[in-house]
């Protein structure tokens, strides 16, 4: 089955289309997400960034042998979700991500897991979501433990990483190949497809408490999956750039090259 934006597509035949997986990477301001989605798509580490643009990426990968058509949605929200549901709609799964130098942004992502979990309630679904402890590599300033990020993982039920967006990129990989994998375990049980373009927004009894704890004020909840044409993000297709320039040369030497729309990397 398919249908607008391949929402619920599952196949795994050789003959079947590719699975279509929504990912979208949520966190507080200098998490580190728009690093990681660039290291992912781009095995390079973002040096500058314009922290106010939000995009959505598109990629084909090999998961478990199989094609998947994957699109990121690098989220920018600022310190607290807001307007929700353009994400909540739209993602299959999700990657909730700190810092592990910066207990706000631990805080923040519980906000987000928070929100995660209330939508699911609401939708009577369930949403993957996979919480990441980012900036491994500043480990010696840590703020928050790995223990402490395993425990919040597990009061969500969530996988739980470490990552580094400057480290390797096969670890990095893997982390948004487990989203996947999750995403399509989800998927197969529920493949039926959820309905898009029917909306109905009402407040909802949670919500009140949620925005009181978070600040989550405009955060509303559709509750048959509402996603309308102009809210939906334009796609770039970030693999079908070649990066020839290197981090390793000299940043004054090195070209800069524009490559994902407000993203410069060296
Ligand atoms: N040392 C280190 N720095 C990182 C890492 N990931 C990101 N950064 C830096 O942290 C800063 C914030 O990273 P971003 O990727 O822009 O963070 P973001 O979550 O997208 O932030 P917004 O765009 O403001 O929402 C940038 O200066 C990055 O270069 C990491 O793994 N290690």
């Amino acid at each position: 089955m398919s249908s607008v934006f391949g929402k619920s597509r599952v196949g795994s035949g050789p003959q079947s289309a590719p699975l279509e997986v929504n990912l979208a990477i949520l966190g507080r301001r200098g998490a580190g997400k728009s690093a990681l989605t660039v290291k992912f798509l781009t095995r390079r580490f973002i040096s500058e960034y314009d922290p106010n643009l939000e995009d959505t990426y598109s990629s084909e990968e090999i998961v478990d042998h199989q094609p998947v058509h994957l699109r990121v949605m690098d989220t920018a929200d600022l310190d607290t979700p807001r307007n929700c549901e353009r994400y909540l709609n739209w993602a299959h799964a999700f990657l909730v991500v700190y810092s592990v130098d910066s207990r706000q942004s631990f805080e923040g992502s519980s906000s987000y897991l928070e929100l995660l979990a209330l939508h699911a309630k609401e939708t009577q679904r369930n949403y993957p979501a996979l919480l990441l402890g980012n900036k491994l590599d500043m480990a010696q300033y840590r703020q928050v433990t790995e223990a402490e990020g395993a425990a919040l993982a597990g009061r969500f039920g969530c996988l739980f990483f470490e990552v580094s967006a400057c480290l390797d990129f096969e670890h990095v990989q893997h982390v948004f190949h487990e989203a996947v994998r999750e995403a399509r375990r989800e998927l197969e049980k529920n493949s039926l497809a959820r309905p898009l373009f029917i909306s109905e927004e009402r407040a909802l009894p949670h919500q009140a408490a949620l925005t009181a704890r978070h600040g989550l004020a405009s955060c509303t909840f559709n509750t048959l999956s509402t996603v309308s044409l102009k809210e939906m993000p334009t796609v770039a297709q970030a693999k079908l750039v070649t990066v020839k320039s290197s981090r390793a040369q000299s940043k004054r030497k090195a070209p800069t090259l524009t490559l994902l729309k407000g993203f410069k990397i060296f």
